[in-house]
Order: structure tokens, then C-alpha cells, then sequence
């Protein structure tokens, strides 16, 4: 039958399948993008693995990526089912939903929410919010990872829900929480029920797939994770207290509805706007790369405290107006987006029909793999000196800036590409403008007086989404000027 249904066409090729498991001892829970990569040395840019039924496809080359994403993007706008979220019931989270109208709507508001023309009124906000950051910094410069999990935390909640987060804020503790375990849960072979969903039936005194303690936790601590911060919205706008934001926008439509019509659209406001703090997480990972790329390269600190000098004659802060006349900033946010990817396999997609690429067959329900980092993001011949943080790769001779979109790829492709992807250019460029006006950056030194070594790719392992591990830097403001600057500019 399958013969019949292939046409007699070929998959694409792939290491040996196993009866029954078939390539379930290929792919490697942690770092699979490193096998992957070595694997397609073999098999080429475009390969298939099966694991128990479901087949898996990856995609290594720009053109195999732009050819099937992009161009066919519709028929692989799908996600997969991943049974272990239906479980838990967080299958409703935006990056997660299968592709339908309950997707397309709510992706056309987060569309709307965060294009262009959207995020340029939240720069004055970002601008806002990162001075607190330099201030927190040059108070307790060691707690820099801390800072900046706190800053990301209060630009996402402010510009969603209009609140303003306080440290050690509980608000966020649910979203934390399932953020984790999904995580973990997500990567190929992590959870069994993914590949064999009969699992899910199994009973509760089988103790290997043991799933409900688990998920009973994640459906509860969802609940919470939409309906608290909603409810603090209500609040402000029965109070007359609350500040402009997507919520209270959205909310002030659905009172226009009403019955089942209003309850469907808050419920899809909810969940929409649940879905945003996770995602943008991934900020978090790339601010926290560039501590680890100041430390490595202080020639690139110096040239671009030079730029910075020469435009802001070290009397004010920078602000997003400033970036068409700092070109080697603009170079570094994009480099900084090659160099650490956040997404090594980008975030799985899954086919609706299917399809023949190159004589080769594509099953329906296939999930495709994105390998970007080490097929295109680090290709060689792309990028030459691939693993080295080079700004210099995207400025022409005369020292203007050169785009080059490939690097978009960082942010997905075709129709579920990152919607915050202007969110993240803004704020990248405040904060990478901002830290370096002010601060240094060197490598840590032990009690002897030695540096402490910066390893780069010590990410944390086995997530779709990547932080840099523990690392240590020396955080230190350029001079009493830098540190009057920032105590003058602390917007309270
Ligand atoms: C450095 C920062 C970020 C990176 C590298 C990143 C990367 C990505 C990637 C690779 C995807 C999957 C695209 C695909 O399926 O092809 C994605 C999806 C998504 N991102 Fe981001 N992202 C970042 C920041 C953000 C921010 C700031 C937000 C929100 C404010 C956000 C919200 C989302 C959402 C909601 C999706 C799901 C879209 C869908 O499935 O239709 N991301 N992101």
C-alpha cells in the first residue's frame, strides 16, 4: 500500500530504518543538531528518518529549506501533534498550534500587534526599561544573567498587559514553570507518548509512562498562566487604571461582543497572548550570547565603543534614532543572531498533503527539521570562519551597513516565521548600544589573577530553544562619566 501510495517514488535517503522503532537509536536526545549534521555529510542536505510511524525529514540547505518552506509554504505551515502537550493540555500555545483558522486568527493579531510600523511605538519603552537594566548592572554586575532574564520579563509584560514587573515577581511563576518542562519534553525521543500516542492510555501503575502527575501540574499552572495576568487587566480597566497594551486593545473589541462569540474571542486572546512570554525568551538566550562574544573579542568592544563614541560624544545614551549612523552596532546584532543560534533546528513544521521534492517523497504528517546552524547560519563557504564573532561580515569596504537576508533564518521560515522578529531588532540594538556606551566587558579572573576561560556552545542541552550555560564575565562601567550617565538617565 505504502508502495502504491509513493508511486513507486523513493523517500529521501537516511540511515538504515529498524522493524517496528525504525531510527529511534539515531536520533539523539541531546544536541541532535550536531548528529544531524554529521549524518547529512553522508546522506545529503535533505534526509528521512522514521520513528515507530512518524516520519521525520531534515532539511540542511538553504535551497531545500527555501524551496519547500517558503515557496510551498502553505502546505508546510502545519505543526506537528506532539501527544505529550495535548496531555498536559498546552497544546493551545500560538508556536504549537496546528495550522487552521484558530491559528490564522490569532497569528493575524499577533501580526498586527508587532509589525514594523507597532514596535516603533515601543521604543521609547525598550529605551526605558534597558536604563533600569544598566542601573541594576552597575550596581550588581555578577547578577547579569539575572538582569537580564528581569528585562526581558518587564518589556514582554508591559507592552502585552501593560504591567510593570517587580523583581521577584510571582505573576510570571506558571509561565516559568511550564516553560521548562515543555521544553524538555519537546526534543525527538524525549517522550515516548510523542512517537507511540497509545501510551497516553496506559495505566497509571505502569511506572515508565507514567504521564498524568506530570501533566495534571503543567494543565493547572496553564490555567494560571493565561487567566492571571488577564484578570490584573480586567481589573485596571474596571478601576480605571490600566496603561495601554495588546490586552487591554483586544479586550476593549471583545466588549463589543457578546454570548458564546465573546467568550470564544477572550478565550483566543488569552491564549494568544499567554503564548508571547515564552517565545520571547529567545531574547534572552541572544543578550546573554553577547557577554559571552564581548569577553572573547575585545577587539570588536573596542571598535564598537569607537562608533558609539564618535556619535554619541559620550554625553548621552543611545536611543533606536541613532542606528542608521552606527553601522558596526547594526553588524553586531545581526552576527550575534548567526554566531549563537537560539533555534539550532529551528522549530519543527509539518506537512498537510503530500508532496515530491527532487523525485523523492514526502509524506503527509511529516515533521520537518530546520538544521540551520551548522548547514547554513555556520556553512563555510557562506560565512567564511564560520564559528568566529566577525560583525565585519555585514559591512560593505566604505564601512555602511550590508543586510543580508539569510539571516532571517534565525527567525523560522514561510508562513510561521517568528512574528516578534521587529520586536527582537529593536531591542537587541538598544541593549547592545546601551551596554557598550557604559560598560566593559573581560573575561573573569580567578583568586590567582587568572582568566577564568569563556567556553562558547556550553549551551544548555536537549531544548528546542538554547541558553547559554552558567559563564562567568567581568562587568565593569568605562569611567565616572559612563556611571553619571547612567545614574542621570535611571527613568523611575
Ligand atoms: C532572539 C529572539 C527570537 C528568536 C531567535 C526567535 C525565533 C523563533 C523561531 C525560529 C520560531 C519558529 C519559526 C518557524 O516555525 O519557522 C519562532 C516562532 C515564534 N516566536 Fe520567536 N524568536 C525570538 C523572539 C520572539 C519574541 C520577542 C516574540 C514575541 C514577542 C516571539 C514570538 C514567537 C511566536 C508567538 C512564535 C510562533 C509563531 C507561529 O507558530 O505561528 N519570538 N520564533
Amino acid at each position: 500500500r505504502d508502495h502504491r501510495r509513493r508511486r513507486g517514488l523513493p523517500y529521501p535517503p537516511g540511515p538504515f530504518c529498524w522493524p517496528v522503532i525504525g531510527n529511534l537509536l539515531d536520533v539523539p536526545k541531546l544536541s541532535p543538531w550536531v548528529a544531524y549534521a554529521d549524518m547529512s555529510k553522508k546522506h545529503g542536505d535533505i534526509m528521512y528518518f522514521r520513528v515507530f510511524g512518524q516520519v521525520i525529514v531534515v532539511l540542511c540547505s538553504l535551497t531545500a529549506i527555501k524551496e519547500l518552506l517558503e515557496k510551498r509554504g502553505d502546505l508546510y505551515a502545519d505543526r506537528p501533534r506532539v501527544p505529550i502537550f495535548e496531555i498536559m493540555e498546552m497544546d493551545w500555545t500560538l508556536p504549537l498550534l496546528r495550522k487552521g483558522e484558530y491559528w490564522r486568527k490569532n497569528r493575524l493579531i499577533l501580526d498586527r500587534a508587532l509589525r514594523p510600523g507597532a514596535v516603533a511605538s515601543y521604543r521609547s519603552m525598550i529605551e526605558e526599561k534597558t536604563r533600569l537594566f544598566l542601573g541594576q548592572l552597575l550596581t550588581t554586575p555578577k547578577d547579569f544573567r539575572a538582569h537580564i532574564d528581569f528585562l526581558q520579563g518587564k518589556i514582554i509584560m508591559s507592552l502585552t498587559y501593560g504591567y510593570e514587573l517587580e523583581e521577584n515577581d510571582d505573576i510570571l511563576v506558571p509561565t516559568r514553570k511550564t516553560g521548562e518542562i515543555m521544553s524538555q519534553l519537546a526534543v525527538p525521543g524525549a517522550a515516548l507518548v510523542n512517537h507511540l500516542p497509545i501510551l497516553r492510555y496506559t495505566p497509571s501503575w505502569v511506572p515508565l509512562f507514567k504521564y498524568e502527575p506530570m501533566a495534571s501540574i503543567c494543565r493547572e499552572l496553564g490555567k494560571r498562566m493565561i487567566n492571571e495576568p488577564i484578570d490584573y487587566v480586567k481589573n485596571a480597566m474596571r478601576e480605571g487604571t490600566a496603561v495601554a497594551s495588546l490586552a487591554s486593545e483586544q479586550l476593549e473589541e471583545v466588549e463589543k461582543l457578546s454570548g458564546p462569540e465573546r467568550q470564544r474571542a477572550e478565550k483566543a486572546i488569552k491564549q494568544t497572548l499567554g503564548s508571547l512570554f515564552q517565545g520571547a525568551r529567545c531574547t534572552v538566550s541572544s543578550m546573554s550570547s553577547l557577554f559571552i562574544a564581548l569577553a572573547l573579542y575585545p577587539e570588536v568592544q573596542k571598535r564598537a565603543q569607537a562608533e558609539l563614541d564618535s556619535i554619541l560624544s559620550r554625553d548621552r545614551l543611545p536611543t533606536f534614532e541613532d542606528k542608521p549612523r552606527l553601522p558596526y552596532i547594526e553588524a553586531m546584532c545581526k552576527e550575534l543572531a548567526r554566531w549563537q543560534m537560539v533555534t539550532p533546528m529551528g522549530v519543527p513544521h509539518a506537512s498537510t498533503h503530500d508532496d515530491v521534492y527532487r523525485g523523492f517523497f514526502i509524506p503527509k504528517g511529516s515533521i520537518h527539521y530546520l538544521l540551520f546552524v551548522k548547514a547554513v547560519l555556520h556553512n563555510p563557504d557562506l560565512y567564511p570562519d564560520p564559528e568566529t564573532f566577525k560583525p565585519e561580515r555585514f559591512l560593505n569596504e566604505d564601512g555602511t551597513f550590508r543586510d543580508d537576508p539569510t539571516i532571517a533564518l534565525a527567525f523560522g521560515v514561510g508562513k510561521r516565521i517568528c512574528p516578534g522578529r521587529h520586536l527582537v531588532e529593536a531591542t537587541l540594538f538598544v541593549f547592545i548600544s546601551s551596554v557598550l556606551s557604559v560598560f566593559h566587558v573581560t573575561k573573569a579572573k580567578d583568586e590567582y589573577g587568572n582568566e577564568i576561560p569563556v567556553k562558547i556552545n556550553t549551551l544548555v542541552e536537549g531544548q528546542i530553544t538554547l541558553q547559554p550555560t552558567k559563564f562567568e564575565c567581568s562587568i565593569t562601567v568605562r569611567d565616572k562619566m559612563a556611571e553619571d550617565l547612567i545614574k542621570a538617565n535611571i527613568w523611575t
